[in-house]
């Protein structure tokens, strides 16, 4: 069979962006989806982003048998004594992201500007099991918790994730802009590397 990288995660919006990021690649990643695997990742019982990432590579790389990307990702905020962290996508339960993103503004009603410091958090992971590679990368981009959501653009917590430089929410910036700054881009265009020495120097 041809040699191919499985990106394991079932979040839409983390695909669009990295299949973007990792373009170039397009054509040896495969998505679960595009595998016809109708499967849940496990539990993410680890106690950081490298550890969950790992469960999520490791039991897709077991699995298939095939290397395997997988990333785990969260959003640090200064205030809530950096949760929602590890927790992001579990935080306020089975609810959507209005509600969760409502929730986290419910927490900080009462804190300042200068206190609502908080980061997007990102670590990647490329496993080969059969070759005996573990690579990890990582990558963090610091903004504030906004007073109200702003911006359809995104996912997740976008909306509420006010960034600096450009003066505007991740919610209201275009994909390019997003796919610039953002903690996912870090990490990913770091395991950029690794895929250009192993993938194009023919090593798989
Ligand atoms: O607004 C956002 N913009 C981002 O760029 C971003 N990156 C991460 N997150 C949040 O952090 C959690 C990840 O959890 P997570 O790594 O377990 O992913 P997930 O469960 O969604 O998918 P999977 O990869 O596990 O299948 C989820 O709540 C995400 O909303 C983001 N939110
Ligand atoms: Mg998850």
């Amino acid at each position: 069979m041809d040699k191919f990288i499985i990106l394991a995660t079932k979040n839409e919006g983390k695909i669009r962006e990295i299949l973007d990021i990792l373009s170039e690649y397009r054509s040896w990643i495969k998505t679960l989806k595009d595998l016809n695997l109708d499967i849940e990742l496990p539990e993410e019982l680890g106690e950081s982003y490298e550890e969950n990432a790992f469960i999520k590579a490791r039991y897709i790389a077991e699995l298939t048998g095939y290397p395997v990307i997988a990333e785990d990702s969260g959003l640090e905020i200064d205030a809530l004594k950096g949760e929602l962290g590890i927790h992001s996508a579990r935080f306020g339960g089975s609810v959507g992201y209005k509600e969760k993103i409502r929730l986290v503004l419910e927490k900080m009603k009462d804190i300042p500007w200068e206190d609502r410091k908080a980061r997007f958090v990102c670590k990647a992971v490329f496993y080969d099991e059969k070759e005996d590679i573990k690579i990890i990368t990582g990558g963090k981009v610091e903004g504030y918790i906004a007073y109200e959501p702003r911006g359809e653009r995104g996912f997740g917590y976008d909306p509420i994730f006010y960034f600096p430089p450009l003066g505007k929410t991740f919610g209201e910036i275009n994909e390019f802009e997003k796919n610039k700054y953002s903690h996912r881009f870090m990490a990913f265009n770091k395991l950029k590397l690794f895929l250009e020495c192993f993938y194009k120097g023919g090593k798989l």
